[in-house]
């Protein structure tokens, strides 16, 4: 099994980084005339953008920082190995392409939507940095997505053009034809790299772009798990502070490697593990989708480059946990990864959904590491977070990132303040010390608007600027709790409110049980039911009066159970999250 463990020094990824490292000379494009001075330019401010938030004076893309970091490897993928200088010279060369396609200047868009679709790897970045270069805004599509789905997000978002990676194009084209949009085909990414023709902007053109903070800049749809999936605007700001925010508070080095494995089109997978690492220089290993062997090979792989920072959301860390189980059986095996990744990895986060105790402890005792959990949304990006140093709280998402304001309110009303806070101190009204509500977030990470929704957007805020979160919080012992969606993990029975996700986290203890969703189903009796969907381990069997058994040494009595409904697998979207309202539409129409 250990030699299992070593596999990585024969992956693809480690040869075609080989092979680049010999070719890298003959592959680079002369390159742009205007590169060294404004890499020098973009030098010399760097400085100021790395500082604390509330320093910051300049909004500028992080494509404006990539001549500074030269040849330092930004993106290790499938295809190879891609320094920042070729993604630049390559988005330098595609934002041409959509300026000509669309018959405007350089970095003249004025906005306008170009949607694209890229596998995980660099010509994700290359596309989002020709939308943002050539002056529009970046709209990623998700590959997994039907087609009708796509459909759904390229006219919503009023796309003026698509950008297809190769692999994809066959699926964007048609499409494209159909709604008649241009499409543009990427090389593949392995050929990124060697850009023929690239258009060079005149200095007149770059400097047209100065003032970057209100453009808008990304629209990224949510899950739908409340809902239609809408258009969430952010601008080149609110993206720079959720950035800035993280690096600072997060530490993020130029010498520091992350893993990635989630989808690039939620904030998670495109802000917290893509932009972060490139603002600094970093590196980003970028696999092409999720795979616990992988995962594993690379957190203990011994080449280079050496990943130090990993982040996922709940459910990876249960399937990575799941593999570990299954595999890294032998005790000295089980000391190698907990050594390695205590030694190596800096920081391991969780964030998207609730992380389940079971989990966190199982993973502490695997790697050593006990996880950051911080929570964030498509609207506000990351509000809470446990600390980088000092004491994490289980269960708990720590306090406001710097920048970041925060309420708890009465549910239903927005004007009673039940605690509001920020990074240094939180007040409580006295009198309501521990009393739940609905939590707001102000600052500014928060998103403009919902692309084409004046009225959601409207709904969305309070009269004098909050962000209504729709998650039901509480502020106790000194941290903020995140008890769930208000709509449907705030389950109220005989006159008690349950937290689903408290529910949940109790019966992932349960030694049968994989999986579960708690959900509030309709009762005549008790306003509603505490039900939970459960998926089993396989060949075990579970019945209702053996949980209830099992819970009563575990739960207090009034959160226990009281329906079971037993399914083959969870459905969860590719975020790991369960639209409860699905289920609940399902299981009881
Ligand atoms: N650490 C966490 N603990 C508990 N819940 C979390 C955590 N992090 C995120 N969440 C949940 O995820 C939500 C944000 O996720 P996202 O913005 O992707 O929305 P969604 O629920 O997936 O989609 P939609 O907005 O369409 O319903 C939060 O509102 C919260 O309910």
């Amino acid at each position: 099994m250990l030699s299992e463990l070593f596999t990585f020094t024969k992956h693809p990824l480690r040869r075609t980084f080989l092979h680049w490292k010999a070719s890298y000379s003959k592959k680079i494009h002369p390159l742009y005339p205007g590169w060294w001075s404004l890499g020098i330019l973009v030098q010399k401010s760097a400085y100021r953008w790395t500082t604390a938030p509330s320093s910051r004076t300049n909004t500028r893309p992080v494509f404006t920082r990539a001549p500074g970091f030269g040849e330092t490897l930004a993106i290790v993928d499938s295809s190879g190995s891609h320094s920042y200088k070729q993604l630049y010279c390559s988005s330098l060369s595609l934002a041409s392409r959509i300026s000509a396609a669309l018959n405007s200047g350089f970095g003249c868009l004025d906005g306008r939507r170009i949607s694209f679709l890229c596998p995980n790897d660099a010509s994700y970045v290359v596309a989002q940095w020709a939308a943002w270069m050539s002056g529009g805004t970046a709209v990623p599509l998700y590959r997994k997505h039907p087609l009708s789905e796509l459909e759904y997000i390229i006219t919503d978002s009023q796309s003026s053009l698509l950008v297809a990676a190769r692999p994809y194009a066959e699926t964007l084209e048609p499409l494209a034809q159909k709604l008649g949009l241009p499409c543009l085909t990427l090389p593949p990414t392995s050929d990124l790299d060697t850009v023929d023709d690239i258009g060079t902007p005149s200095r007149e053109e770059e400097n047209a772009n100065t003032d970057w903070a209100d453009r808008p800049a990304m629209i990224i749809y949510t899950s739908g798990t409340t809902g239609r999936p809408k258009g969430v605007l952010h601008t080149h700001s609110s993206i720079q502070a959720m950035v800035q925010c993280l690096v600072s508070e997060w530490a993020w080095s130029k010498d520091d490697v992350i893993l990635h494995t989630l989808p690039l089109h939620h904030v998670h997978g495109v802000v917290n593990k893509l932009l972060c690492p490139l603002w600094v220089g970093a590196t980003c290993v970028m696999l092409p989708e999720f795979q616990p062997q992988k995962v594993w090979e690379m957190l203990l792989s011994f080449k280079a480059p050496v990943v130090n920072v990993f982040m996922a959301v709940p459910t990876i860390y249960s399937k990575l946990i799941q593999y570990y189980d299954q595999h890294f059986t032998q005790p000295h095996v089980k000391d190698f990864v907990k050594a390695v990744c205590k030694e190596r990895i800096r920081l391991m986060v969780s964030g998207s959904a609730a992380l389940p105790l079971p989990t966190l402890q199982r993973w502490e005792e695997i790697t050593g590491h006990m996880l950051l959990e911080r929570y964030g949304m498509t609207e506000i990006g990351m509000a809470l977070s446990n600390p980088l140093k000092g004491p994490r709280i289980a269960g708990a998402v720590g306090l406001p990132l710097p920048d970041v304001e925060v309420r708890i309110v009465m549910n239903n009303t927005t004007n009673t303040v039940i605690a509001e806070g920020n990074h240094k101190e939180t007040q409580v009204r006295p009198g309501l010390e521990g009393k739940e509500g609905e939590l707001l977030v102000r600052g500014p990470t928060v998103f403009k608007e919902y692309w084409n929704r004046p009225q959601e957007t409207r709904e969305a805020f309070t009269d004098d600027g909050w962000f209504k979160t729709g998650d039901t919080t509480v502020y106790k012992d000194g941290v903020y709790w995140i008890l769930g969606r208000s709509s449907v993990d705030i389950i109220k029975s005989g006159g008690y409110k349950i937290s689903a996700l408290e529910v949940e986290r109790h019966l992932l203890a349960h030694p049968d049980i994989v999986d579960v969703a708690v959900i509030g189903a309709k009762d005549a009796t008790w306003g509603q039911k505490v039900t939970a969907v459960v998926q089993l381990q396989k060949g075990r069997r579970l019945t209702l009066p053996e949980l209830k058994t099992w819970a009563r040494q575990h739960m207090a009595p009034y959160i226990i159970p009281t329906g079971l409904v037993l399914v083959e697998e969870m459905p969860r979207n590719q975020m790991g999250k369960v639209n409860k309202k699905d289920l609940l539409r399902h299981f009881f129409p």
